[in-house]
């Protein structure tokens, strides 16, 4: 599986702990940015992320920021993308369960490598249960 990954200089410290648990676990992994904890915009990466899994390039996205807030919303502008913010390992899993979310992000600032690490746990693991919630996730974009 292909995974694009971003964040920006608020994210890039865990965008390595993302990257590395990603590679240890069998995942082909293109991180997009940013490269250094030098001050850049949000947006600039999570637009790339997002419309490179919105066409199909990659299987799924990561992102990262100091609140999760800020990529969460510019992902979620890009048509075919839904993007969770994980705040902690269940609601990984229940993006995953439920929304069938393709872009997980995290709150670097008010997370750490332990936590994330056991969200993308969780989030490869689940499954989407479809059902009600295969109606509701078809009602997001008609
Ligand atoms: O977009 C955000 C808030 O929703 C992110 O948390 C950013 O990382 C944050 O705004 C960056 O803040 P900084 O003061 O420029 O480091």
């Amino acid at each position: 599986m292909k995974i694009a990954i971003g964040s920006d200089h608020a994210g890039y410290e865990l965008k390595k702990t993302v990257y590395s648990w990603l590679e240890r676990n069998g995942y082909k992994v293109n991180d997009m940015g940013t490269y250094s904890d030098d001050s850049v915009d949000y947006p600039d990466y999570a637009r790339k992320v997002a419309e490179a899994v919105a066409n199909g390039e990659y299987d799924q996205g990561v992102l990262l920021c100091g609140s999760g807030v800020g990529v969460s919303i510019v992902a979620n502008k890009v048509k075919g993308i839904r993007a969770a913010l994980a705040f902690n390992p269940e609601i990984a899993s229940l993006a995953r369960q439920h929304n069938n979310a393709n872009v997980l992000c995290f709150p670097a600032r008010y997370s750490d490598s332990e936590t994330i690490e056991k969200s993308l746990e969780n989030w490869f693991a689940a499954e989407f249960e479809g059902g009600r919630h295969q109606r509701r996730v078809a009602k997001i974009e008609p």
